[in-house]
């Protein structure tokens, strides 16, 4: 079962084509990431699929319901974290959570007992009697992800949860998210560090100009870009000159470090060709390694940085 399929999404601003036909496939249980610079219309595409906003055209089932004739059914499913933070300052975080709990019409009990039980997963106990507005960046970003979690979502959609976040902060929210995923729940995240795609994400897809510009497993995409080499190195001078005559004119030498990088997609084929041919000539390579461009590579390869916006 799918959590997310769209097809042909559409959305305009005035003049401004914010989404211009977008295909989403988001299998259940796994984390989908979203990636684009800023102004793509990430944010956009979280408001269509949670029901906030109204697509222009396309259609979208989340969570196996019509996204406009069945909104209700969505809405009861979902959970939206965004910049929109929900955590209201005057409250403390407890209260916070015991008012979502309201809202989701929980029952005083219930209410308690998942107000409790998140307060101590989150780790949030002590914070929890303190007003909100006294919290730092990292604590009110978990207050704000556990609010969400309140309704017991089968689907979540986090808009940028760890902007601003310190790299600790960061590690603390990227392991509550694994955490939630490995309870079944689906997870749509959209970002702009590709780094936190990188390690969360099962598929990632890039976001510019209004279209989805390239889809795939962080692995796939970085196999997209140039950049991808096997790099050799050799123990003595006539290995290494042995090693450059056969791989002739495309490798690059690196002739203080005795090592050749020979370009690559990184995949197992290319690598079990190379190793055959070392072994066809009987050359004996001292290390070998294989280098794949990361994903900024991808990201500045694949989106438009001069584009006025
Ligand atoms: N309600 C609105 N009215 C008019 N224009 C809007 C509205 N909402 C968004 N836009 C425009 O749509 C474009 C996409 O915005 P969106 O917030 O979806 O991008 P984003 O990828 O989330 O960017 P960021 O990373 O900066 O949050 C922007 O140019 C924005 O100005």
């Amino acid at each position: 079962m799918h959590a997310i399929q769209a097809t042909s999404l559409r959305k305009s601003y005035g003049e401004k084509v914010v989404l211009d036909g977008i295909d989403l496939d988001v299998p259940q249980g796994t984390i989908f990431s979203l990636l684009g610079p800023n102004g793509a219309g990430k944010t956009t595409a979280v408001q269509i699929l949670s029901t906030l906003v109204r697509a222009d055209g396309g259609q979208a089932r989340v969570l196996g319901h019509d996204l406009v004739a069945e909104a209700d059914a969505v809405r009861a499913g979902i959970g939206v974290t965004g910049q929109f933070a929900a955590v209201d300052g005057l409250l403390t975080g407890a209260e916070n959570l015991l008012l979502m709990a309201d809202l989701h019409h929980l029952g005083r009990a219930e209410g308690r007992r998942r107000t409790d039980d998140l307060l101590e997963r989150f780790d949030l106990v002590e914070a929890a009697k303190k007003p909100a507005s006294s919290y730092s960046g990292g604590i009110r970003r978990r207050l704000d992800i556990a609010m969400t979690l309140v309704g017991e979502p089968r689907l979540i959609f986090l808009d940028e949860p760890t902007t601003g976040l310190d790299p600790r902060s960061r590690h603390n929210v990227w392991q509550l998210i694994r955490d939630q995923v490995a309870h079944g729940v689906t997870v749509f995240l959209t970002t702009q560090y590709l780094e936190e795609a990188d390690q969360l994400a099962d598929r990632i897809a890039v976001l510019d100009g209004g279209k989805l510009v390239a889809q795939g497993t962080p692995e796939e995409l970085k196999r997209l870009v140039p950049g991808g080499h096997i790099r050799l190195r050799f123990s003595s001078p006539e290995a290494f000159e042995k090693a450059a005559l056969t791989f002739g004119r495309r490798v690059l030498r690196e002739e203080d470090a005795l090592a050749l990088q020979v370009p690559s997609d990184g995949s197992s084929r290319s690598l079990r060709a190379l190793l055959d041919r070392l072994d066809q000539y009987a050359i004996d390579a001292d290390e070998l390694s294989v280098h794949t461009p990361d994903l900024d590579d991808v990201f500045f390869a694949l989106t438009d940085k001069d584009r006025v916006r």
